[in-house]
């Protein structure tokens, strides 16, 4: 059964972090580390947000546990540990799984799992007579990964679903997103924690096209994922049994995309395209069988796994402050709490004492886990559970930032930012209310002012004080957070903790949205309130 991102959610994948049941030791940490001052324009991004909590207020006061190495064992561990990965053991990475409704997500992802010994005969043949059941046979394969009831009967996934499989020389952690444009703030959750995407796009006659054209999923997934970061993707062009495998229309499909992936900010070299077929498994580990004939004779180019089993894991940036956006918060009675999201720089481990940002609350904690497993560390890039003690669980939110007393996040109300806005119908304005998104932390704010219009290309300033920014403007705006409802009665503006992208690049990035729709992405370039 897939895991849910959901407060009781167990970890996801283990990233540049200790193996599974690594017995290796731990250590203090409180950082003033290297930073890296360089801002990306093509690096554009912004965070995601999970609205699922699972709250109940108690806690237990308890000993909190003793750290046992100093920062600096801790830090040449994970280096160590990062070299060996990086040199025999298997790297590991997180994966997004994206596209149009009904392209094919689950259902690939689910094949691919029982191709890899992942899903077993057993839970098959439950997930087949099930959706037969229900008269959704067709979605046995989703049922992999669609896990809930609501999920399952209405064949759609609502929320990111976590797996984990092993290729070759991968440990991928797998978060699929909903294709469903009601549920794009989940999907902006799952694709904040990746490092890599994987496109699914449907080959049916018609159907490609209702997913690429304006307002669908597959241009908006694509755009964000760039816009978090994510520069390397793998196009998978699904459904090939529904046009009988033909060359032409996989090349059409492919033609089409590879424009828009280079404007959108992907790199040519990043971008690898794959024929498959999800439900009969075709050209997923192999092209073996008769029913692959049709395929094999004209493609001989590389399997998903094989496409899988070269993707690139990204840096790990140990040395700089430890970051911790909460995705997830876990309150239980007499279990204190337990907070989940992805390590954006440093290490943490056992018996660390953390700063809970926005407020004055310290936590300590008391256990880490990586994919069930307990470890007594995890390096940037890993996406962790974070069991806290010596902390009221009411302090701690969706959307809080954990990072080392000594190292705080800066607090703002008011920053600048470079955004480049997406293609809009209505212009942004100076004053104009707008939903701002960084992890997964989603407030109201204004654009109050529009500073300068900027020449994508170089760089430079096109226009001064411009009255409106249309779509595909790249521009300069000051961004003020608004005051919202506290309690009921009082209004308060709360400030959010985020950081310029020149000083750590996951902590910098920003999504604007309007009116349920994802109108700029853009990075913060410098905090002035
Ligand atoms: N013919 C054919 N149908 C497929 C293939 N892959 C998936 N489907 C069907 O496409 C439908 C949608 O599949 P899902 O896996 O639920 O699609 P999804 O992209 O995960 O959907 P959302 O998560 O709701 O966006 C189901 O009826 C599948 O059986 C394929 O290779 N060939």
């Amino acid at each position: 059964m897939a895991q849910r991102s959901a407060a009781s959610s167990r970890a996801p994948t283990p990233v540049g972090s200790p193996a599974k049941g690594s017995k290796r030791a731990h250590s203090v940490g409180i950082s003033t580390p290297l930073r890296n001052p360089s801002v990306d324009q093509q690096s554009l991004d912004m965070a995601g947000l999970n609205l699922n909590e699972n709250v109940d207020t108690s806690s237990i006061p308890e000993e909190p546990p003793k750290m046992n190495l100093a920062r600096e064992k801790v830090l040449e561990e994970a280096k160590r540990m990062l070299d060996v990965e990086n040199t025999t053991g298997k790297k590991g990475i997180s994966l997004v799984v994206i596209g149009h409704v009904d392209a094919g997500k689950s259902t690939l992802m689910g094949r691919l799992l029982y191709e890899l010994g992942r899903l077993d005969e057993k839970t098959k043949r439950v997930n087949e007579r099930g959706s037969d059941k229900i008269g959704k046979g067709s979605f046995s394969w989703a049922w992999g990964l669609d896990g809930t009831t609501e999920e399952r009967e209405r064949g759609i996934t609502m929320d990111i679903a976590l797996q984990s499989l092993e290729t070759p020389h991968r440990q991928i952690t797998i978060l699929d997103a909903p294709g469903h444009k009601d549920f794009i703030p989940n999907m902006i959750s799952g694709a904040s924690q990746a490092d890599c995407a994987l496109l699914v796009v449907d080959a049916t006659t018609g159907e490609f096209e209702s997913g690429f054209q304006k307002g669908g999923q597959t241009r908006e997934h694509l755009l964000l994922v760039r816009s978090l970061g994510v520069a390397q993707v793998i196009v998978a062009v699904n459904k090939l049994d529904q046009v009988e495998w033909s060359r032409a229309r996989y090349e059409e499909i492919c033609a089409e995309l590879r424009p828009f992936l280079t404007l959108s900010g992907f790199q040519p070299s990043k971008t690898k395209f794959v024929p498959v077929g999800a439900i009969q498994g075709i050209n997923l580990t192999g092209r073996d069988g008769d029913l692959a004939a049709q395929l094999s004779e004209w493609y001989s180019g590389p399997t998903l796994v094989d496409l899988l089993d070269v993707l690139v894991p990204p840096v790990r940036d140990i040395s700089s402050p430890l970051r911790v956006p909460i995705s997830n918060v876990s309150k239980r009675q007499n279990l204190g709490a337990s907070v989940s999201g992805r390590l954006c720089g440093g290490v943490v481990q056992v018996g660390e004492k953390l700063r809970v940002l926005p407020g004055d609350e310290t936590a300590i904690v008391k256990g880490i886990e990586i994919e069930d497993q307990s470890v007594p560390w995890a390096a940037s890039g890993s996406n962790v559970v974070l069991h806290l003690t010596s902390i009221d669980p009411v302090h701690l939110n969706i959307g809080s930032v954990l990072c080392p007393p000594t190292d705080l996040v800066p607090l703002a109300t008011t920053f600048i930012a470079r955004i480049i806005v997406f293609d809009i119908q209505v212009p942004i304005t100076a004053g104009a209310s707008v939903e701002l998104f960084h992890h997964s932390c989603d407030v109201p704010a204004t654009t109050t002012k529009l500073i300068s219009t900027i020449d994508r290309g170089t760089g430079k300033v096109i226009k001064t004080n411009p009255r409106v920014l249309t779509k595909n403007a790249s521009a300069e705006v000051e961004i003020t957070l608004r005051s919202t409802q506290v309690a009921g009665s009082t209004s308060a503006t709360r400030a959010i903790a985020i950081e310029s992208f020149a000083i750590n690049k996951d902590m910098g990035r920003i999504l604007i949205r309007r009116g349920g729709e994802t109108i700029a992405a853009g990075v913060v370039l410098d905090i002035t309130g």
